[in-house]
């Protein structure tokens, strides 16, 4: 569930996002002799000529007015981005280098991951603790500590010798904040479960093509929990449903006591859900998610769903609950997790290449989905099963992941610019950071840039550096990713990765160089893939 953008012109406080509101003054690209290293290793000496052609018309004014709406119960709008401009008088005190280091990254309040509790008490807490188990010197568990209670998370840890194997790519980002971090998140878990098991454990819902009959499905188990969503396993009640026997039930957050805010949250609530629905309804294809039903006929039928029900003298919003097809290996971020980052060249190779599939017919048919990421990539089976599958028929026989989370999708027109910002923080482009328009076509092949990375590397590409010293590793990711300040580590030395490398040089650059998805698509690295897929 993310905020609208449709609903911006008839909401007076949500943003009016344009260049001029976002842009820069002129002065702040001056007088700055910091070098930066570009992916390729070439030492730029203006570290704003990268952002400077970003931006693709003259920039004259520093953004004061810029009015975001928030979302003050739920963690944020969307996977979110908001905007909290430094007061003006400030702004204008500064020297230019200050003013180009305070805008707009420091603008930015990006929220860095959903918190899932499944993947933080996984991947954060628990790898974390295990390592800790294994650490016997102690000078190394000062060290470890030590970075265990900055901000910044296990992604950078560089372990200490004895630690291994290396930590893997996006942990999620967490204060780690040893046993109280953790009884935190375990107590917001049985939250959240009471929350389920006080209700019904029967879902009655309809399907997108037979609106007329109404059908069961029982409550299995928590699958995931996003910003916006829970997401829970059913099965059918009726025996001779196969084809929808288990499904993924979307449930979407609502913020407490929207009724009582007084502000726009419902009206954008309302029109993000109905956003996210009309674009999910059209979609028919093997690696994308699939939409089979909804809970209640009015959030497919309606433009207005909430007001209609209000209207309707209902004291409660209904809850809304997308039923969609359930893949059964989880989110990809979990599994890369799971196996340690260890993952046969050749199978990144066959889940990226859908990945690629997916997003090429997205494009194709103008929907962008804008939050690309390891989290909204789903395996329908485990990795250890498809693994298991290769030389088999069926491995080429049928698609192994499906894409998820439309919730910041958007349907646009040929040639059209976004102006949202909006995106998960590791994988956004530095046009979207930068607060100009946008095209969204590029900007989603840029996230594709920073999965492939991840998955080549096991971390993220703008994370500080393995070897980064303490003042690197403080650093904004924005930084670094507006400088375009990448580069291979783990994988610098390894043959037989010329054509992955290429995708990422190809798509981690100026939005002018970057790489499309047909581009993408007739790459060496995916065309040998899907040459031999029959599905
Ligand atoms: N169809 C599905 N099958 C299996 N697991 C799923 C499915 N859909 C979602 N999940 C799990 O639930 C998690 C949250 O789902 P989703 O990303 O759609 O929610 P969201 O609230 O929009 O999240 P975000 O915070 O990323 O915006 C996913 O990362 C995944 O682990």
């Amino acid at each position: 569930m993310k905020p609208s953008e449709s609903g911006r012109t008839n909401n007076p406080k949500t943003p009016k996002l344009n260049q001029e509101e976002f842009g820069l003054p002129p002065n702040i690209f001056q007088n700055s002799n910091a070098a930066t290293l570009d992916p390729l290793g070439t030492i730029n000496t203006d570290p704003m000529s990268n952002l400077q052609q970003e931006s693709e018309a003259p920039i004259t004014k520093t953004p004061l007015t810029l009015n975001i709406p928030t979302f003050d119960t739920i963690n944020a709008l969307p996977t979110p981005m908001t905007y909290t401009p430094l007061s003006p008088n400030l702004l204008s005190s500064m020297s230019p280098t200050i003013q180009m280091q305070q805008q707009p990254f420091q603008q930015l309040n990006i929220k860095k991951r959903r918190n899932n509790n499944n993947l933080n008490s996984i991947n954060g807490i628990n790898t974390f603790k295990s390592h800790f188990n294994e650490i016997r010197n102690s000078k190394e568990l000062d060290q470890v500590k030590n970075i265990a209670t900055s901000n910044r998370v296990v992604s950078e840890l560089i372990p200490p010798p004895s630690l291994s194997p290396q930590r893997i790519v996006s942990l999620p980002t967490v204060n780690e904040e040893d046993t109280t971090y953790e009884e935190a998140e375990k107590v917001k878990l049985e939250k959240e479960e009471n929350e389920f098991s006080s209700e019904e454990n029967i879902l009655n819902g309809y399907l997108l093509h037979d609106m007329s009959r109404v059908r069961q499905w029982k409550k299995v188990k928590h699958i995931g929990t996003g910003n916006f969503s829970f997401v829970t396993l059913y099965e059918s009640l009726d025996e001779f449903d196969k084809y929808y026997h288990q499904v993924a039930v979307k449930k979407i957050k609502y913020p407490d006591n929207i009724l009582n805010t007084g502000d726009d949250t419902l009206s954008r609530l309302e029109s993000s859900l109905t956003r996210e629905l009309s674009v999910l309804k059209t979609l028919d294809y093997p690696c994308v998610v699939k939409l089979y039903g909804i809970n209640n006929p009015i959030f497919v039928e309606q433009k207005r769903p909430l007001t209609t029900l209000l209207q309707e003298g209902h004291k409660d919003i209904p809850s809304c609950e997308f039923i969609m097809s359930y893949c059964n290996g989880g989110d990809l971020l979990k599994e890369l997790t799971e196996c340690q980052g260890n993952v046969p060249r050749w199978l990144i190779q066959r889940v990226y290449s859908e990945l690629v599939l997916a997003v090429k017919y997205l494009h194709e048919n103008l929907i962008i989905h804008r939050d690309l990421k390891l989290e909204n990539i789903l395996l329908r089976y485990t990795l250890d099963e498809i693994i298991g599958m290769r030389n088999t028929p069926s491995y080429y026989k049928q698609n192994m992941i499906e894409l998820g989370d439309f919730g910041l999708c958007k349907k646009i027109e040929p040639g059209e610019l976004c102006t949202a910002r909006c995106g998960s923080e590791d994988y956004v482009s530095p046009e979207i950071l930068m607060g100009i328009p946008y095209n969204g076509h590029l900007t989603d092949t840029w996230a594709l840039g920073v999965i492939l990375y991840a998955l080549l590397e096991d971390r993220l590409p703008f994370d500080a550096p393995p070897n980064a010293n303490q003042r690197q590793r403080s650093r904004p990711v924005a930084h670094r990713i507006a400088r375009f300040e990448w580069r291979w580590s783990k994988t610098l030395e390894e043959n037989g990765l010329d054509s992955a490398k290429d995708i990422v040089k190809n798509t981690l650059t100026r939005k002018n160089q970057r790489w499309n998805i047909q581009q993408m698509y007739d790459s060496e690295y995916i065309q040998e893939v899907i040459t031999t897929l029959c599905f």
